[in-house]
């Protein structure tokens, strides 16, 4: 390992190194790493007190995200989330994290998945609907309208239908409690949380809120029999096939926030960004319309099966997920030393992985900015590498909801797509501000007109 030369390192400027630069602008600085240093394939970069070494190459990335996934763990932006999320899924590592997942897979499994399509297919026809109902002679934020919908679809996925008048307050508490999460996560300037400011009192509230409802859910359900087609009654049933166990009250109210976070936002963000490159692609959405209304022919609503057969609408949100994934940066931390390519690592150094940066490769996607469906047809990709396009991350830690996540996108496009032509409202190109995830800077507003009229 001593002969192997360290990692080539940007210096930056003096004591903080490229922090600057980064926070400045973290896509336009790792764009520019990647035309610099990518023969280099990675590179080592300061940002506060620490350094971070960046993947540029797929092969790299699957080495630590999969090939050799146990040397490394979550890294520290997961930390700060564990503060909020508690030891669910997405914050937790080793044993106790391979426990969970065992625990929590199967409730993703296809046939489980093809129930809840159905919940995702009505709620698509519902949500049309209601946009039918509204002044269309004005432009819709679609952020707006999406989180609307994607917050119905993830409520109703894991609680169910028969919350009753619990639905709206539950959907609302845990979506003000994702807000506090999100603006105290990114806000640089973090005060303890035993500190009586008006955020933190403002988590503190609908945290308990939150607790409150999901428990009192959790036990009333614990007393039913009755089985119930959602997420909540699967990990209910679940046990360990090692020990027989299954999961306690507070493992449950752990997992549930977290799919609810972890699902919620991601899939609307990916949605606005695929309604926004339709609507300045006007081919490309023509001929998607096409596919999605041959699909459906007579009738009035998709089935689950018709989800999984529009080629044609999955190439368009694969290639919006490249261009403008969601997680655009998934950090790491090393637990022991290692070889990267020809590069040694020492042990306890932040690695990041950005899918953002590798989906835009030059050597992996010829004219990276441009926004071409066809490149996932079949025969083009072909040979190119399987971590060249990562929207979901990779390996034991792929995210356990992409399934779920590609059935409800392509249920609410299909259904969009049947019924309205998307034009944009605005001159001026979206431009991706990286946040907890990759949003619009400015709000992203289209028109939508009736296609029957
Ligand atoms: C377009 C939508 C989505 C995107 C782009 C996305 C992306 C990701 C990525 C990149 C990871 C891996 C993070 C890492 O390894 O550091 C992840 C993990 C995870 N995602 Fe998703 N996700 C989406 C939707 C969903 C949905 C719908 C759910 C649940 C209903 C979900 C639940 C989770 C969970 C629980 C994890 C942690 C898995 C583990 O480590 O075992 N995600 N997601």
């Amino acid at each position: 390992m001593t002969d192997q030369p360290p990692i080539p390192f940007v210096k930056g400027v003096p004591f903080l190194g490229s922090t600057f630069a980064f926070l400045h602008n973290p896509l336009g600085f790792l764009r520019r790493l990647q035309k610099q240093y990518g023969d280099q394939r990675l590179v080592r970069i300061q940002l506060g007190r620490r350094t971070v070494t960046v993947l540029l190459k797929p092969e790299e990335a699957k080495y630590v995200l999969q090939e050799n996934n146990r040397n490394y763990g979550r890294g520290r932006s997961y930390k700060v989330l564990r503060e909020f999320l508690g030891d669910g899924l997405l914050t937790t590592d080793g044993d106790y994290w391979r426990r969970q997942r065992r625990l929590a897979q199967p409730a993703f499994h296809r046939q489980k998945l093809a129930v809840l399509a159905d919940t995702m297919i009505d709620e698509a026809v519902a949500w049309t609907g209601r946009l039918q109902a509204q002044d269309r002679t004005r432009p819709v934020d679609v952020s707006t309208v999406l989180t609307d919908v994607t917050l119905r679809i993830v409520t109703k996925t894991l609680f169910g239908s028969g919350l009753g008048n619990q639905t709206a307050s539950l959907s609302q508490a845990l979506n003000e409690l994702n807000h506090i999460i999100s603006q105290t996560v990114l806000n640089p300037i973090r005060l303890p949380s035993w500190f009586p400011s008006p955020a933190n009192q403002a988590y503190e509230k609908a945290s308990k809120q939150v607790n409150d409802l999901i428990t009192g859910i959790i036990q009333t359900r614990r007393q039913d029999a009755t089985p119930h087609d959602d997420l909540l009654d699967m990990l209910l049933r679940a046990t360990d096939e090692e020990t027989g166990e299954g999961m306690t009250d507070a493992q449950l109210l752990s997992e549930l926030i977290t799919l609810f976070t972890a699902g919620h936002e991601t899939t609307a963000t990916s949605m606005a960004w695929t309604l926004y490159l339709l609507a300045t692609h006007p081919d490309v959405q023509t001929r998607a319309r096409t596919e999605a209304q041959q699909t459906l022919g007579t009738r009035t609503r998709f089935s689950a099966d018709d989800l999984r057969t529009m080629p044609y609408l999955s190439q368009v949100i694969n290639e919006s997920l490249r261009l403008y994934p969601p997680a655009w940066a998934m950090s790491r931390l090393s637990l022991g030393p290692d070889t990267l390519g020809v590069y040694s690592l020492a042990a306890d150094e932040g690695v990041l992985v950005s899918p953002y940066i590798l989906h835009h490769d030059p050597a992996s996607w010829p004219n990276p900015d441009q926004f071409d469906p066809d490149r996932f047809a079949p025969e083009r990709a072909a040979g190119r590498h399987s971590y060249a396009f990562l929207p979901f991350g990779g390996g034991p830690r792929l995210c356990i909801g992409n399934q779920f996540a590609l059935l409800e996108m392509t249920a609410l496009l299909g259904q969009l797509l049947t019924m309205f032509d998307l034009t944009s409202a605005d001159t001026t190109a979206a431009q991706p501000s990286p946040l907890i995830t990759l949003r619009s800077k400015q709000p992203i507003r289209l028109y939508l007109r009736n296609l029957t009229i």
